[in-house]
């Protein structure tokens, strides 16, 4: 979502993100997914992880919106599935709305802000509005004190992220071949990353295929997630650019306290360096190894062992300053299983871009072109 707010304001602007917005004939509800606390979930998607509040900075110009009768102009993405329709442009004006009403309610768990917008202009129909539906009611026959008919539901998912995927299976993405020449450079600098960091860990590389951008506005950060999605390879190469971020490593709820939020047994308990009852468990796993105990046994041991323990999460075992310009390279399957990682930039614009492998055996046949660059030797990078 952005703001225009130079000078005298005389309109705003909106973005409507991918997903999240609840949207219908010439009144739209929408909830801002701006307050920040969004965090990716095992479906890669993000989800309200915290109390949206009216102190955030979208939030807040909303209000003032409103409150000064500033009209707002929301412009959609063509990745925002909400007019179920393909939409002209990458990103499409609709036209200039009123901010009727502002409340708060529930979503899921959480608390989000919805806004209502009002369209000024009613005299002519949408460009984007359902072939064959009626006309908007005029602005005298409009009663305004009344709340929209339908109601949005916002299904969990609320994302302002800025994303760009070259390459990708989940979302639709670009061919390496409409890249800019600047893509492909940070292509050929996280290549270099993860040649380096592989080969130095004695394993063998692959050449990354894919390339995530993320842009992260202010106060907008990725909660707890891993990368473990089984079409990707070990190996997540990242370059920061913009402000300065932090990114956290610790070890996953299960794994940390040898059960899972559901209070169930690990079936195989690793017991990783650090976890909770660390000499316990790899006492009473060593002796299910030996064979001492059996399965009943063991299970039995350990259900005692946890009984009145209260689980928690692990505290970050990484944490590391990033900066502009800085390379992380993730590497190793077990990293991404049995750890989970999140990225909090300072609250000013940040982009992360991401260098992984697909198996190709994962991607549709004719999505394979897509994959398919030469970096020029300008483009390629020897760490020199
Ligand atoms: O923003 C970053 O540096 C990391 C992003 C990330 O973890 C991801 O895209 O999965
Ligand atoms: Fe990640």
């Amino acid at each position: 979502m952005l703001s225009h707010q130079r000078g005298q304001t005389l309109a705003q602007l909106y973005v409507i993100p991918f997903h999240g917005f609840g949207l219908f004939k010439e009144a739209s509800t929408i909830t801002p997914a701006s307050g920040g606390g969004c965090t990716k979930d095992a479906a890669g998607n993000l989800t309200l992880m915290k109390d949206q509040d009216n102190e955030g900075a979208t939030i807040t110009s909303i209000m003032n919106s409103k409150r000064f009768n500033i009209p707002v102009g929301i412009v959609i993405g063509d990745r925002n599935p909400l007019l179920g329709r393909k939409v002209p442009h990458r990103y499409n004006v609709m036209a200039y709305f009123r901010i009727t009403d502002i409340w708060v309610e529930k979503v899921g768990q959480k608390k989000g802000t919805k806004v209502r917008f009002q369209k000024l202009d009613l005299s002519a129909k949408s460009w984007w509005s359902k072939p064959g539906s009626q006309p908007p009611t005029s602005h005298e026959e409009r009663d305004f004190s009344v709340q929209p008919e339908e109601q949005s539901v916002v299904s969990g998912t609320l994302t302002a992220h800025f994303a760009v995927n070259y390459y990708v299976v989940s979302v639709d993405s670009k061919g390496f071949s409409e890249a800019p020449d600047g893509i492909l450079h940070a292509l050929g600098r996280l290549t270099w990353a993860t040649e380096t960091a592989v080969s130095a860990s004695g394993d063998s590389f692959l050449r990354p295929n894919e390339l995530l951008v993320l842009g992260y506005f202010e106060e907008m950060k990725i909660g707890y997630h891993d990368d473990g999605e089984s079409s990707l390879g070990p190996t997540i190469a990242t370059l920061s650019l913009g402000a300065k971020s932090t990114m956290f490593i610790r070890m996953k709820y299960k794994y940390f306290n040898g059960f899972s939020k559901a209070k169930k047994l690990l079936a195989e308990d690793p017991v990783l360096p650090n976890c909770n009852l660390q000499v316990k468990r790899q006492e009473l796993r060593e002796r299910y190894h030996r064979g001492e105990i059996d399965q009943i046994e063991y299970d039995d041991h350990r259900h005692r062992l946890f009984k009145g323990v209260r689980g928690g999460e692990a505290t970050s075992c990484i944490k590391m300053e990033l900066n502009h310009g800085d390379l992380v390279v993730m590497h190793g399957e077990k990293l991404q299983k049995y750890y989970e990682h999140s990225v909090v930039p300072d609250n000013k614009l940040r982009f992360a871009l991401t260098a992984r492998y697909i198996k190709p055996e994962q991607v549709d046949r004719d999505e394979w072109v897509k994959g398919d660059f030469t970096l020029s030797p300008a483009q390629r990078y020897d760490g020199k």
